[in-house]
């Protein structure tokens, strides 16, 4: 049987980057296809590539036995690709069917809206979305609206879909619905290219898998008897060990000490954390998660309740008085608020330090101090571009949270808020960050660390807390872990 897709020696470079380096990819009819690889190994530019966002520098697309060349996002649609991304195209005020409407015209297409409404209700119900089509999309979760976008390419008759990390915004039952979606597509003969850092989801509803490094295909399997250290080797080119958790003491003084916080969405609510401790902080995503974590770094009004750091009261504090006082943050979504896209990276590095000397005198920043920093930090976090002076926004996605971490952790805080600090990064960029963080205890520092992923949070923490409807459920400390009751407090249920 003829391949549904076939990209031959696909070839693109940006300046002295070999993002593709001659790739091949196949993709079959009914398959899923993992499409695995580092931050930076080029998987985002072949996907941008196919769906005709920007012209290869050479090689060759074949789909459906007919060759695609010279062609835009429109084109790639009309051949029966759809691309799922993650920042959706969706109108908040519209209804869903409203929105499914929405470029149906210009495809010719003339329904009435019950003949609309009745095939969104058909869809969703064969392929499980679950979608009503009166609903407000203003109203929806993400994965929902992720769904929207699933419902309009399926309605549009694609025979592949594209999806670019499509699980790292969404809580974990979530997940596991769009990987039950995946696999209702994979019945009905779609073909999938099916792009993620975490190995269970790929081990979960794969069939195949493809590896990318440094622009090439490092190796490809099927996912049938492979395991995550098969696959995670044959992302990073070597073993990832687990981190070692060790001392973790957590018995130095009191540093965060917050009573009776309340704020939109939280409270009231009190929490410690010493010295030398890391704090896990699980619960599914939307229990007040980002209230908290924007609270405590001065971004949202506490309306009640104090917050001291090291003795301090900063609870009406600013942002950069408690920088200054030593609290770092991480936030979950670092390309929209911690970064500057259109600066460059050793500038973005430079954000909470760009009045303070060596790197600024009389209000300039000196050029040779910020670019040996910045030089070193992308060396040290392994952030991978040309050179520091690359606008930030060129960056593959990892690379560009690596700036933030990179930029966070290197200050030495004494309270590090980390919010999904792990979200988009690959396997070794991970393991790398989280003996980051042991580090930073093993230094003094108190480390919140805000999870869904309940795994990371009981590989890290010295005392997991679980956040469910803005107050805390519970906490217990890492030896004495009970996973029955921390699904309890995880569902809302306090027991
Ligand atoms: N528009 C661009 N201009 C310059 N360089 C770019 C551009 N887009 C991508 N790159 C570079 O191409 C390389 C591959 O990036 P790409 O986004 O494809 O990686 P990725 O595998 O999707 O990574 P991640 O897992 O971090 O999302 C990186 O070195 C990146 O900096």
């Amino acid at each position: 049987m003829a391949a549904l897709l076939e990209m031959r020696g696909i070839v693109k470079c940006f300046g002295a980057v070999r993002a593709n380096d001659g790739i091949d990819l196949d993709a079959q009819a009914g398959e899923i296809v993992g499409l695995l690889g580092e931050n930076g190994s080029g998987k985002s530019t072949l996907m941008k590539l196919l769906f005709g966002m920007m012209p290869p520098d050479a090689g060759g697309i074949v789909f459906r036995g007919r060759e695609l060349s010279d062609h835009n996002p429109r084109m790639a649609a009309e051949a029966g690709i759809a691309m799922i991304h993650q920042h959706f195209t969706l109108v908040e005020a519209m209804t869903v069917a409203e929105n499914i409407m929405l470029g149906w015209q210009d495809a010719g297409w003339r329904l009435k809206r019950r003949e609309i409404a009745d095939r969104i209700r058909e869809t969703s119900r064969r392929l499980g979305l679950e979608l009503d089509p009166s609903a407000r999309v203003g109203d929806l979760s993400l994965g929902r609206r992720q769904r929207i976008e699933i419902l309009k390419a399926v309605l549009r008759d694609a025979e592949l879909l594209i999806l670019d990390e499509p699980t790292s915004n969404l809580a974990p039952p979530e997940v596991a619905e769009l990987l039950a979606i995946l696999r209702h597509l994979r019945a009905e003969g779609k073909g999938i290219i099916f792009i993620t850092h975490k190995l269970p989801e790929v081990l979960d509803v794969c069939d195949r898998v493809v590896v990318l490094r440094a622009g090439r295909v490092a190796g490809f399997a099927p996912v049938a008897g492979a395991d995550r250290a098969t696959l995670a080797r044959m992302m990073v080119g070597r073993d990832v060990p687990a981190p070692q958790n060790l001392s973790g003491s957590g018995t130095g003084a009191t540093r965060l000490s917050v009573s009776g916080l309340g704020g939109a969405g939280i409270g009231p609510m009190d929490l410690t954390l010493s010295g030398g401790e890391i704090l896990g902080l699980a619960g599914v995503d939307g229990n007040g998660q980002l209230e908290l974590a924007e609270t405590l770094a001065g971004l949202r009004a506490a309306t009640g309740g104090s917050v001291m750091l090291d003795g301090r009261d900063i609870t009406h504090a600013s942002v950069s008085a408690r920088m200054t006082a030593g609290l770092a943050y991480i936030p979950a979504d670092r390309s929209s608020t911690a970064l500057v896209r259109g600066m460059t990276i050793a500038a973005n590095l430079m954000l909470r330090d760009s009045a303070r000397p060596p790197y600024a005198r009389r209000g300039w920043l000196t050029k040779r101090a910020t670019q040996t920093r910045a030089a070193a930090l992308m060396q040290g976090f392994d952030i991978r571009a040309p050179s520091p002076a690359v606008p930030a926004g060129r960056l593959s996605g990892g690379n560009q949270q690596k700036i933030v971490i990179a930029r966070e952790l290197d200050r030495n805080p004494g309270l590090l808020i980390a919010h999904q600090p792990t979200w988009g990064l690959d396997p070794g960029a991970t393991h790398f960050v989280m003996e980051r963080m042991l580090a930073l205890r093993a230094a003094g520092a108190a480390v919140l660390y805000i999870s869904s992923e309940l795994e990371e949070v009981l590989a890290i923490s010295d005392r997991v807390a679980v956040l469910a409807g803005g107050a805390i459920a519970g906490i217990m400390p890492r030896g004495g872990v009970d996973m029955a009751q921390l699904g309890l407090w995880m569902s809302g249920r306090a027991a």
